[in-house]
């Protein structure tokens, strides 16, 4: 039966998924395995992976298969390749990493269905491993198109789905291909990631801050909107800023704006603030019931300019950087300079947070006890761009040891925190941002919705 849990108003349908270590030597033995996992690491300009943590998180599920029979078909995705196959999106880089951890070759194909594949399976031994192509070089991947699911699933018995990082999305090799493969799994991975998100999001320890980065501004500002009924402090940073920024009507020069979002982006502003009142009058049983209200500002004030003024200190606090660095191209060497935020001159553009904005975050951030994190700060991977992200990073591997519940999750943040060797001072690196944040929402994320119950 699956476990349930209540969080906030909202059923989650979690742990209780066949696994795959429920399937032994006997059910393995021989058979073709489809197993998705995330292997979108992040690349250089010379396709060199500089960061290998989903490759290896990725293992201890294979290894289990490969030792007990079966014969492994990987596939995955890398980036958001547009219009079909592009070199710089090939799997080809993880091919040997993975040889490597794996202690055998990976034979890696040119393509996730088709004619290599069914030959290359039918040739196969047990204990064999076949890297497919990107399955995003084929647009029915994301549309989750069933008759391509069908096709992936047509050169396998069983299917495992470890990837975490990609669990929230619907696509046809997370989601569609359970309808065509039985039994259908969760890998090691996924499971250890359900488990340890769970334990610490559902019943957070207070105060408990999200802070959201990076540059998915589409993926991650509606998840804003959730997070606001979970969180007491919501820092914002990285190229997510500037959307919120020229909502507040402020120039942003030529940082990275998403314009369809700018209406949310101020409606969650408003939103914030609201919610600031209600979590206080929530707590002072004011607000009798358990559910999420906003209560409108005319209402507050009739309760009185003490309750106000407490509903400011204690409410839920959306920070966004008051000073950024900003350079005149998006270049390792451009010229920067740090500007207060409404101060960003015409054709330049943010890549970092200033120190102000970092102190502040810090300052916040040292009362919580229940940090999640996702996306840089900056543009981290250029040494001018990597201090907000860095000084962030610095500040969650001081508040573990203290007794704060540090995670960290995502592609890039995941490489940032791992490049300024702080990685094994966190709480737990999960191999999922969108997911994680996803998880921490409520939402029910559709790859593991779709894996067989126990
Ligand atoms: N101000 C900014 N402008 C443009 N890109 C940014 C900015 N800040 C951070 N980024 C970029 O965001 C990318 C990571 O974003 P995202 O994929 O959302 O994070 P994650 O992989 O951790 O989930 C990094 O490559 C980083 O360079
Ligand atoms: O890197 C990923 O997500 P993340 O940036 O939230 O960690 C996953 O591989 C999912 O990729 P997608 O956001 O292109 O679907």
């Amino acid at each position: 039966m699956a476990r349930v849990s209540l969080s906030r108003g909202k059923f989650v349908v979690l742990a209780a998924k066949k696994s795959v270590g429920d399937l032994g030597k006997a059910e393995l033995e021989g058979k073709r395995v489809f197993v998705r996992a995330d292997l979108n690491v992040p690349l250089d300009k010379e396709q060199k992976i500089t960061d290998d943590t989903r490759i290896r998180a990725a293992v201890p599920t294979l290894k289990y298969l490969l030792d007990n029979g079966a014969k492994v078909l990987l596939t995955s995705h890398l980036g958001r390749p547009k219009s079909g196959p592009e070199d710089k999106f090939r799997l080809t880089p993880v091919a040997p990493r993975l040889g490597e951890l794996l202690g055998k070759p990976v034979k890696k194909l040119n393509d996730c269905i088709g004619e290599e594949v069914e030959k290359a399976v039918a040739e196969a031994k047990n204990g064999e491993l076949l890297l497919l192509e990107n399955v995003r070089f084929y647009k029915e991947e994301e549309k989750n198109v069933p008759e391509f699911a069908q096709k992936l699933a047509a050169n396998a018995d069983i299917y495992v789905n470890d990837a975490f990082g990609t669990a929230h999305r619907a696509h046809a090799s997370t989601e569609g291909v359970t309808k065509f493969l039985k039994p259908s799994v969760a890998g090691f991975l996924l499971q250890k990631e359900l488990d340890y998100l769970d334990g610490a999001v559902s019943n957070p320890k207070r105060p408990f801050a999200a802070i959201v980065g990076g540059s998915k501004v589409s993926s991650k500002i509606t998840v804003i909107e959730s997070l606001l009924n979970k969180v007491d402090v919501l820092i914002i940073g990285g190229g997510m800023v500037f959307t919120f920024y020229k909502a507040r009507g402020l120039g942003v020069g030529s940082s990275l704006v998403e314009e369809d979002q700018l209406e949310l982006a101020k409606k969650l502003e408003v939103m914030a603030k609201v919610r600031k009142k209600t979590v206080l009058l929530r707590k002072y049983h004011i607000v009798g019931v358990y559910q999420t209200c906003y209560i409108r500002e005319e209402a507050l004030l009739e309760l009185g300019k003490k309750l106000e003024v407490m509903a400011k200190e204690k409410g839920v606090q959306l920070l966004l950087p008051t000073d950024v660095v900003v350079a005149d191209k998006f270049d390792p060497n451009a010229n920067t300079q740090t500007v207060s935020a409404e101060a960003i001159p015409d054709g330049w553009m943010g890549l970092d947070i200033g120190p102000d904005s970092i102190k502040t975050f810090e300052d916040a951030l040292k009362t919580c006890k229940t940090v999640v994190w996702n996306g840089p700060m900056g543009v981290f991977e250029f040494d001018k761009f990597a201090k907000g992200t860095y000084s962030i990073a610095q500040t969650l591997a001081e508040l573990t040891p203290q007794g704060t519940c540090t995670i960290i999750g995502g592609g890039d943040s995941v490489a940032a925190v791992e490049k300024a060797g702080l990685a094994e001072k966190m709480s737990h690196i999960s191999t999922g941002g969108g997911a994680s944040l996803e998880l921490l929402e409520g939402k029910v994320l559709p790859g593991v919705a779709a894996l067989d119950e126990k």
